[in-house]
């Protein structure tokens, strides 16, 4: 089943008809929210509020490891995290909606395997391609159905926040080859692989990165730009839902 896990202006999917709710205890922690099994356009989906509904984990306070377990056994095989991102390349304005296809991993003290020593026998993942290709084909595809115009890759630079960046740091982020930054890409994205989860993103630049313009980045503007695309965004994923050239990867 498809799971979404919504970010910063997803804390709920309107338009679900509930199925149910899975608790939110789970061996790993808390999740943020109980896992809510819906269903929308007439197919079965979970949803999980990465943040908790209302809003209330900053994004280093997340139990990762307890949502994709949540979601894991609620019966989910695919995860869609949508994020908001500032946008490092220039070219990505505000609005724009990318999937990406590489990150980088700047964060540092969370919790960010499931090996820790209680999950037997130590696997050390390949993590080369850190997204899922079909997935991420079929969120491409869906926005080309949509009409909308998604772009396709980009390297998500995971920061630790909850501050916004330096310009000297975005600066760095985009020597390292980052187009985006967000504080949440990890470790959600490795969490997913160790749990053989198929997983990719749907990301919304709803600010210039610090320092790509001279202006300061303020809240305004951000949640401005994030009213716009969250709009494409849940219509993209309730298309994701029914397209028919998403591959079933449970049957
Ligand atoms: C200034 S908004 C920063 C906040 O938004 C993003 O959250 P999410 O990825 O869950 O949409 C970013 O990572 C920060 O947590
Ligand atoms: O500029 C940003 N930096 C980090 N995370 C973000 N999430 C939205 N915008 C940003």
């Amino acid at each position: 089943m498809l799971a979404i896990i919504g970010g910063t202006g997803l804390t709920e999917m309107p338009g679900l008809d509930i199925v149910g709710h899975f608790s939110s205890e789970t061996p790993l922690g808390t999740a943020s929210n109980g896992v809510t099994h819906g269903r929308l356009n007439g197919r079965d989906v979970l949803f999980i509020a990465r943040h908790g509904h209302p809003h209330k984990l900053p994004p280093h306070r997340i139990n990762y490891r307890a949502n994709l377990w949540a979601l894991k056994q609620a019966g989910a095989t695919r995860v869609v995290g949508v994020n908001a991102v500032g946008g490092i390349d220039p070219l990505l304005a505000p609005g724009t909606l990318v999937v990406p296809d590489q990150l980088v991993d700047y964060t540092h003290d969370r919790e960010a395997t499931f090996f820790d020593g209680r999950f037997k026998p130590l696997k050390h993942i390949d993590f080369s391609w850190p997204y899922s290709a079909g997935l991420r084909e079929a969120l491409l595809q869906a926005g080309r159905d949509q009409g909308l115009s998604v772009v396709d890759g980009g390297i998500y630079g995971a920061t630790q926040g909850p501050r916004l960046e330096t310009a000297a740091e975005i600066s760095r982020l985009a020597r390292d080859g980052c187009t985006l930054v967000g504080m949440t890409g990890m470790p959600e994205a490795a969490l997913a692989r160790e749990l053989a989860l198929e997983y990719a993103c749907l990301s919304l630049v709803v600010n210039p990165a610090a320092g790509v313009t001279d202006a300061e980045i303020t809240m305004a503007e951000i949640e401005a730009a994030l009213e716009g695309a969250m709009v494409q965004a849940r219509g993209l994923l309730e298309h994701l839902l029914v397209c028919s050239d998403v591959p079933d990867l449970e049957s």
